[in-house]
């Protein structure tokens, strides 16, 4: 039994680690004056590079220690014998160490925490107790321990959860519509994935709500504490199913002291791209498929073309020629490149031959500065750029991806089904950004425009006005302006984190790269997501029951085995849906993926209940559902086919973001690892089964299914009518 001295003498303890936070973070804030008030241009580059990377640590440290205040200690452990409590070690959201340097608060990633979340009542890693401390803002208002006394124990108590009672509690909370961090009760099976180590790639497949998306992001901040050497400097990705996705997950990184992490999605991969919609099945199949590979390709050499005869062009009164063979040559020499490279060497050859024809037509002398000198004229010539352009086009994997679905002639010479035809000014989709991904290698660097250049000119000019306004203010005229402009320029660049210049830059090469909702990306996808990660130093999070896209991974072999040999972990606990939803879901499971094994929930609820409703009814039965949610927060989930009706019956949800809206309406691939309290599934029998498995599997608490037509024969035994 715990008693009221107990709790005291914790809360002594907590608000000793309180005060020590406090100082620490004084200190730190004074250090980071300290080095930004000795910045500045002076000092030798080392120098001034040192400062600049204890700045930038001190900033760390001081944002982490601003992110810890809620819940700071949250446990801990007794090792030694139960009649003697030895050392006891306290764990919290970050370490301290007291004035003689002591550890008084171990870091939850840190070693030394491990037992906490590894210890089990069958093997209890060296611990007597693990006390969960319940606090609320700086009080101790509550604790739960678990005595490991293997004398005592029967076979049951050797299965518990971790810190049951304290999981439980957390789990009751009403959800809030973002995503939390679970360091106080991570499970001893998410643990093992957590601290699983940096290398290679491991996958971890887990049923809806087994907590695959928690965990990864612990682990994520896990590698940053362990690992962070290897990881700072070229940062950590996280690629998630949409951008709302992103955002409901976005505050658990910075909530563990981490800012270091890109959250992306498939659809924004490709830098200055935000794609949003999805393909039909049929289409995004097609653009999943390897067979791409190959027809992007041809639709690449589909752009270096050579004339059926010889090359003629007219310039004035003379009619230059280069012989076919010789475009031919120059082909095959500058297919070998990428296209844009390719296209200089080509162009080059047919200048060459052009001046050469020029100078025996004008009985010139075929001295080589003349002809190069020539070659430059004939460069400028209209007629000549023109055939040049159309034979071999500059391109950007825009232009090539863009003028290729456009255009039967095009599709049909990559060998490619006229099923891809869409009309000019179409949006980007998804499905396009592997693709545009894949173009990008094949054109290489984009050739920059006159208007590249002269925008690079005059930032470069403004840089010299502002530093020379500057010297002249500060009286430091004799510094040389030109030096001073590029060492400001150079310090924007570094001020900036890794995280936004990796995001910016297609061909950042990430430390490690973390994909969840994994089972939805194609191969197509998988492609890019490789080349940003030649290390395949990865996580991969998903479940193969609720695979939703066409062109999405039945297995994990299929997708990754061409590329790294992996390792996978299972989690069997869902801690979303409550039994009695589970029980019903997991007969759809059974029926879309048999091999799949559903989850065991530890929650308890209702059942599922099933309305049958009329297009007369659906109105009025929607509006009293929405009317008299539980607590919390409601989705209102339905088809990609009937979102328009069902949004247009609750005006008010749809004008709100979906997190934040107390009643979120959403298509299921919208709904896609999200979870609210309370979930309604409009028209359950027009849902394939695994679009069924995962709307069914986002509720934690209620559960209620409007069918006009049968209901879906795997939900009628277990679901009540009312
Ligand atoms: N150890 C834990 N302690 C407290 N809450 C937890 C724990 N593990 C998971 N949860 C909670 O369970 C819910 C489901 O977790 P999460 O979204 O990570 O599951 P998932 O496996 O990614 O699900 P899905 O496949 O359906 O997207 C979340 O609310 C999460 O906070």
């Amino acid at each position: 039994m715990i008693q009221r001295q107990d709790i005291q003498l914790e809360q002594e303890r907590v608000s000793m680690l309180y005060r020590r936070l406090d100082t620490v973070r004084e200190q730190t804030e004074k250090a980071l004056a300290g080095a930004h008030a000795r910045g500045g241009p002076g000092g030798t580059r080392q120098a001034r590079v040192e400062r600049e990377v204890a700045a930038d640590e001190y900033a760390r440290r001081l944002a982490q220690l601003n992110s810890v205040e809620r819940g700071l200690c949250f446990g801990r452990i007794d090792l030694g014998r139960i009649d003697e409590l030895g050392e006891a070690l306290y764990i919290g959201r970050v370490g301290l160490r007291n004035e003689e340097h002591e550890t008084v608060l171990v870091d939850w990633r840190a070693p030394a925490a491990r037992p906490f979340y590894a210890a089990t009542a069958s093997d209890p890693a060296g611990l007597v107790r693990r006390r969960h401390l319940r606090t609320r803002g700086r009080t101790v208002v509550g604790m739960d321990d678990e005595v490991f006394d293997l004398t005592q124990m029967s076979d049951g108590d050797r299965d518990t959860l971790v810190g049951e009672a304290a999981l439980l509690a957390a789990l009751e909370r009403g959800r809030t519509g973002r995503m939390g961090d679970v360091v106080a009760t991570i499970q001893t099976e998410q643990d093992r994935v957590i601290r699983s180590g940096l290398h290679g790639t491991l996958v971890v497949q887990g049923g809806p709500g087994t907590g695959k998306t928690v965990a990864a992001l612990h682990r994520a901040a896990y590698l940053l504490y362990t690992y962070r050497d290897t990881l700072e400097r070229r940062g950590v990705l996280v690629v998630g199913p949409n951008a709302t996705f992103s955002r409901y997950i976005e505050q658990v990184l910075p909530a563990l002291g981490e800012t270091d992490v890109v959250l992306s999605s498939v659809g924004e991969l490709f830098p200055g791209l935000a794609a949003t919609q999805v393909d039909v099945p049929g289409v995004a199949r097609i653009k999943g498929d390897l067979a791409m590979v190959e027809a992007m390709a041809r639709a690449v050499a589909d752009r270096q073309r050579v004339p059926d005869g010889d090359l003629e062009i007219e310039l004035g009164p003379l009619t230059l020629t280069v012989p076919h063979a010789v475009c031919v040559k120059a082909r095959k020499r500058a297919s070998r490149h990428p296209h844009n490279a390719g296209r200089k060497l080509f162009a080059l050859d047919l200048l060459r031959a052009l001046a050469l024809d020029e100078a025996r037509r004008l009985d010139a002398p075929d001295d080589p500065e003349d002809l190069e000198y020539a070659r430059k004229l004939l460069w400028q010539e209209p007629q000549v750029r023109e055939a040049i352009d159309a034979l071999w086009p500059a391109l950007t994997p825009y232009r090539l991806v863009g003028e290729l679905f456009t255009d039967p002639v095009r599709l049909a010479a990559a060998g490619l089904s006229e099923d891809l035809l869409r009309p000019r000014g179409a949006p980007w989709t998804v499905d396009d950004v592997p693709l545009l991904d894949e173009a990008a290698e094949l054109v290489g660097e984009e050739p920059q425009t006159q208007a590249q250049r002269t925008a690079a000119r005059r930032a470069r000019e403004e840089d010299e006005l502002y530093a020379r306004e500057v010297l002249t203010i500060t009286g430091l005229e004799d510094i040389d302006v030109a030096a001073f402009a590029e060492w400001q320029h150079d310090r924007g660049r570094e001020y900036l984190t890794t995280a936004s210049r990796a995001a910016a830059d297609r061909g950042w090469i990430y430390g490690h790269v973390i994909v969840d909702e994994a089972q939805e990306l194609s191969a197509m996808a998988w492609r890019m997501v490789m080349r940003r990660v030649p290390t395949r130093s990865m996580t991969v999070v998903g479940d193969l029951g609720q695979t939703g896209n066409a062109a999405g991974a039945r297995s994990w072999g299929e997708m990754l085995d061409g590329y790294v040999r992996w390792r996978e972990e299972r989690l069997t606990v869902n801690y979303r849906t409550p039994k009695e939803i589970m029980d019903v879901a997991a007969d759809v499971l059974r029926e879309v993926a048999p091999d799949q094994k559903p989850p065991r929930s530890v929650r308890h609820g209702e059942p599922p209940h099933a309305i049958r409703v009329t297009p007369h009814t659906l109105p009025g039965v929607l509006a009293r559902l929405v009317g008299t949610p539980v607590d919390g927060r409601l989705a209102v989930i339905t088809t990609d086919e009937r979102y328009a009706e069902v949004a247009a019956l609750l005006p008010e949800a749809v004008t709100l973001d979906p997190l934040d809206s107390p009643v979120a309406v959403l298509t299921v691939t919208r709904s896609k690892g999200l979870e609210f309290d309370e979930v309604i599934v409009v028209a359950p029998e027009e849902m394939a089964g695994r679009e069924l498995y995962v709307a069914m599997t986002r509720a934690t608490r209620r559960l209620t299914v409007l069918h006009e037509g049968e209901l879906p024969a795997t939900l009628r035994g277990a679901t009540r009518r009312v």
